[in-house]
């Protein structure tokens, strides 16, 4: 109903402003495209659900996501690949965990200060009454 479309049209600006702000951090650059399979030929074959932040807008867009809950399983897929792909101990390696670390603590910081509990318990009975 026209109320409940209220809240999810919230939602949907509420995750593209998460998404815009982790876009303007340069030490996310690398998270911000998919990774190119032409230039890494083994990568699909590692990593079995890529993601990236112009893969999660373009979720949003197409009303994928009716809760902040299935938002963070995609969003998490972004440094979890990043830290299953570049597994060695070698500085290039070691250099992308840290993005991929740093991405998931900014990730929850924001969550856990901007995401009011009440709103996203009103997404999650939205999505049950479906
Ligand atoms: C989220 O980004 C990543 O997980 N990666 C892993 C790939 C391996 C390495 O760095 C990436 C892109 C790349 N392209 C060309 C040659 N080598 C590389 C980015």
């Amino acid at each position: 109903d026209k109320q409940e479309e209220d809240v999810l049209r919230e939602l949907r600006l509420f995750l593209r402003n998460v998404i815009e702000r982790l876009s303007l951090d340069r030490r996310f650059r690398a998270f911000t495209k998919p990774v190119d399979t032409e230039e890494v030929p083994d990568y699909l074959m590692v990593i079995k659900k890529p993601m990236d932040f112009s893969t999660l807008l373009t979720n949003i867009d197409e009303h994928k996501y009716h809760t902040v809950r299935e938002f963070m399983a995609d969003a998490d897929l972004i440094w979890q690949n990043a830290l299953e792909y570049n597994p060695d101990n070698d500085p290039i390696d070691r250099h992308i965990r840290h993005r991929a670390c740093a991405l998931k603590d900014t990730v929850r910081a924001i969550i856990r200060d901007e995401l009011d509990g009440d709103f996203e318990r009103v997404c999650e009975e939205i999505r049950e009454s479906r």
